[in-house]
């Protein structure tokens, strides 16, 4: 009865286990092939199989126990019980062998569980890894999407990253979490059916424990002998020291388990957590990246907004800017036009301005006199001042620069002119009174400056001056240039220069590769009346360096042509000619002056003295030009009708110059000493002469002639009769005829003084007079 119980509850135990064992497979075949499956197979397999060798020990202990209780009923056959014990005994000792085969199996195992758990963990460690990139992928958007908050150009594209970038990182996310969810899931059922087999595993040990806690009293009880029972003792210890070290040796395994579990659960739990924090640091960093993109995105808005207004703006400025153009043409053309009629409006005003100012200019040398007489006194020479008996009989009125007294055997004369210059006056002085006739010449006026003296007065020192003070031709002619500069652009002169020299009636051209060649005056083919001289060289000058070298040519001329210069330049006229020759660029009008600076020969009474030959017939041509001259003045500032320019070379050659709206200057030169005394006189009567005569129904003339009329009706004033010229009266045809003849008194012209007497004894008065062909001037000078 009992063997059948023991049977039917090793049956009942079979099954139970089979049960078990079909459950647990059914539980692996729902389980995924995860690692930890895995081993919770081979733990489950290995738990079958323990339970297999178990239920066989329950077997063979159910047969040793059949075999004991036919023992007791056969005692010979205990032999047979020991060797079949005793093989029991080998077959016990081979199954511990293969239980601590199968413990070193499971460490084994426990090692690759923990080499698992390392893979595990360097695939945690990975991830992390992997969170960490994420991370610093995020945080480089970031950094990139500040930047290109800084770059407004490039929004756009940095927005675009990011958001191309988010989903991915979310997504990547979203997968990590599924996957640790499901781990956590797995690892959840597999927590459970641990327990649930381990429960199993214990309820099978107890009653295993119980069976064979049943199993050896019996055992115990049937076999009665005390060696057999001494043996089986033994061996039953051996079996529950087998057993007990079998059971310590699965709690060890389950301890470890145990905390190779608690590890496994707490790395889990660790990476989890880790995960966790990052998932939300990532999560919190994906809210600012959302945070950045809805502040980027009205930035963005903005941008595009202002990108497509600069487009539009782009894509019109083409047609804007041509209509600008075309705007800015009209404009143009609009301002052009208005210009152009101001401009024909300044162009007019600017001819009558023109016309004005060379009208005032006009009227302003018309004012000061056409024809101008200045004097000049020289100062004394050192050789002079040598000469005990030289004395200084010039004096000078200080607050009249017009008057000049000379002390004449005892009497005081007193000469009235247009200017007086003392000794002291500079050459720029000279000049300075000069110069409007000078520019005159660039408005087309015909001028002609003369210096008049006796020899050694100073003429050529006042005309050409010296090397480092030069006198009027070279200022004159500077001055002319700057002039004309000045004028430029509206205006382009053209300047010429001629030199001419005019000795005994006969013209020389000083500038010609043959000095001594004789020129001739004659009239232009033109039948305009005009003369001109063929063969007469000019040269254009430029500058002051061509003035020098011309001035230099003419100078070396002269000189080549006589024996000695000073002598001979006492004997000739000498004349510089400048042309000056003007367009304005604007309105072509064209002008033409001249300017004629004539040094003319020494004019003391050498013909009184006796001279004969040479010397003779010198003193008869420079008589008589200069009589000509005296006598062409003298009809000019008469305005007579007939002038007559034909009397000598030197005023034929300057008829076009000395006639018309031309203006003219004497410059009479004179010494201060007594020993020249009467040619200072001479020099000057013909000075009062020329000046003084009355220009006829010029206002202006007649006011300065009326000025010089009280001082005619002074009874202490010498009466002089001054011949016309102050030279030898030769038999001279043409000089006869304009100063011989009685002396009338004139009809329109008044009789003036012209100079005072200190003593007021004597007086000069001066008569003019003209014939009836206005050909004959006669002067005559009383002294009272
Ligand atoms: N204003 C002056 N200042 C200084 N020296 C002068 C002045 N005038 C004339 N002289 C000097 O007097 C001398 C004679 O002058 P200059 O040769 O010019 O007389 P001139 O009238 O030209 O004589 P000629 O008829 O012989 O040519 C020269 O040595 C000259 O330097």
């Amino acid at each position: 009865m009992s063997s059948a119980c023991l049977a039917s509850q090793v049956g009942k135990l079979e099954e139970k286990l089979l049960e078990q064992s079909q459950e647990v497979e059914k539980l692996c075949s729902e389980l995924g092939a995860t690692d930890l499956e895995k081993q919770l197979e081979v733990v489950v397999l290995e738990n079958k199989r323990l339970r297999q060798e178990l239920s066989s020990c329950l077997r063979s202990q159910v047969r040793t126990a059949i075999v004991l209780e036919s023992l007791c009923f056969s005692p010979t056959s205990s032999l047979q019980d020991v060797d079949a014990l005793r093989r029991q005994l080998a077959q016990r000792e081979d199954e511990a062998k293969q239980r601590e085969q199968q413990l070193l199996h499971l460490q084994k195992r426990m090692e690759e569980e923990a080499a698992r758990l390392e893979l595990l963990e360097q695939s945690l460690r990975e991830r992390e890894e992997a969170e960490l990139q994420l991370n610093r992928r995020f945080r480089e958007c970031q950094d990139a999407l500040s930047q290109q908050a800084v770059l407004p150009l490039q929004v756009k594209y940095v927005t675009r990253t990011v958001e191309v970038e988010s989903p991915r990182t979310k997504k990547t996310l979203q997968e990590v979490q599924a996957r640790n969810q499901a781990l956590e899931e797995q690892m959840e059922v597999q927590q459970e059916l641990l327990r649930e087999l381990e429960q199993q595993l214990h309820e099978s040990q107890q009653t295993s424990s119980q069976l064979q806690a049943q199993v050896f009293p019996l055992l115990a009880r049937r076999h009665g002998s005390p060696t057999l029972d001494l043996t089986r003792l033994h061996y039953l210890h051996q079996v529950q020291a087998y057993e007990g070290e079998m059971e310590r040796c699965q709690s060890q395994l389950e301890a470890e388990m145990q905390s190779l579990e608690e590890q496994k659960n707490r790395i889990i739990e660790e990476a989890f957590i880790r995960a966790e924090s990052e998932m939300k640091a990532i999560h919190e960093n994906l809210a600012g990246v959302r945070m950045n993109l809805l502040t980027l995105q009205p930035a963005l808005r903005t941008l595009t907004c202002d990108y497509n207004c600069l487009k539009k703006q782009v894509q019109d400025f083409p047609f804007l800017l041509e209509k600008a153009i075309e705007e800015a043409k009209q404009e143009i053309c609009h301002v052009i036009t208005e210009v152009s009629s101001t401009n024909q409006e300044l162009l007019r005003k600017y001819k009558r301005e023109m016309n004005l100012r060379k009208k005032c200019h006009d009227e302003l040398v018309r004012l000061k006199g056409n024809i101008r007489v200045f004097c000049r006194v020289r100062p004394v020479s050192q050789e002079e001042l040598n000469i005990s008996e030289a004395r200084n009989i010039v004096t000078f009125d200080p607050d009249d620069y017009a008057i000049l007294h000379l002390a004449n055997k005892g009497k005081l004369m007193t000469f009235e002119l247009d200017k007086v210059f003392p000794p002291e006056a500079s050459q720029e002085q000279v000049f300075q009174e000069i110069q409007s006739l000078v520019t005159s010449c660039i408005d087309g006026y015909n001028v002609c400056i003369f210096a008049y003296g006796q020899t050694g007065s100073g003429k050529t020192y006042t005309m050409e001056g010296v090397m480092d003070d030069p006198g009027i031709n070279q200022r004159a002619l500077q001055l002319l240039f700057t002039e004309v500069s000045e004028r430029a652009p509206d205006w382009e002169y053209h300047i010429t220069v001629s030199m001419v020299e005019i000795y005994n009636e006969m013209l020389r051209n000083l500038l010609g590769d043959n000095p001594s060649e004789k020129l001739d005056i004659k009239m232009c083919p033109d039948s305009r009346g005009q003369l001109y001289v063929p063969g007469l060289a000019e040269f254009p000058v430029q500058s002051v360096e061509d003035i020098n070298k011309v001035l230099d040519l003419g100078h070396m001329n002269r000189a080549t042509a006589c024996t000695n210069l000073n002598e001979h330049s006492s004997r000739s006229h000498a004349l510089l000619i400048a042309t000056i020759a003007g367009v304005n660029v604007s309105t072509g009008h064209r002008t033409s002056g001249k300017l004629n600076l004539v040094d003319l020969a020494g004019s003391e009474r050498i013909g009184r003295s006796g001279a004969e030959g040479s010397r003779l017939r010198e003193a008869q041509c420079i008589n008589k030009s200069l009589a000509a001259l005296g006598d062409v003045i003298h009809a000019l500032r008469a305005r007579l009708a007939h002038v007559p320019f034909r009397n000598s070379r030197l005023t034929y050659l300057l008829q076009d110059s000395l006639s018309g709206d031309s203006k003219t200057l004497m410059m009479v030169q004179v010494s201060p000493l007594d020993i020249n005394v009467n040619e200072t006189v001479c020099s000057l009567k013909f000075a009062q002469r020329v000046r003084s005569v009355e220009l006829g129904p010029a206002p202006s003339s007649s006011r300065k002639q009326a000025d010089h009329s009280p001082a005619s009706s002074s009874p202490t004033h010498d009466s002089v009769e001054l011949d016309s010229p102050p030279v030898t009266p030769v038999s001279l045809p043409i000089s006869r005829v304009s100063s011989a003849g009685p002396a009338l008194v004139p009809g329109s012209a008044r009789r003036r003084s012209q100079s005072h007497l200190s003593s007021g004894q004597h007086s000069i008065q001066m008569h003019t007079q003209t014939d009836t062909q206005g050909q004959l001037l006669y002067l005559s000078a009383m002294f009272l």
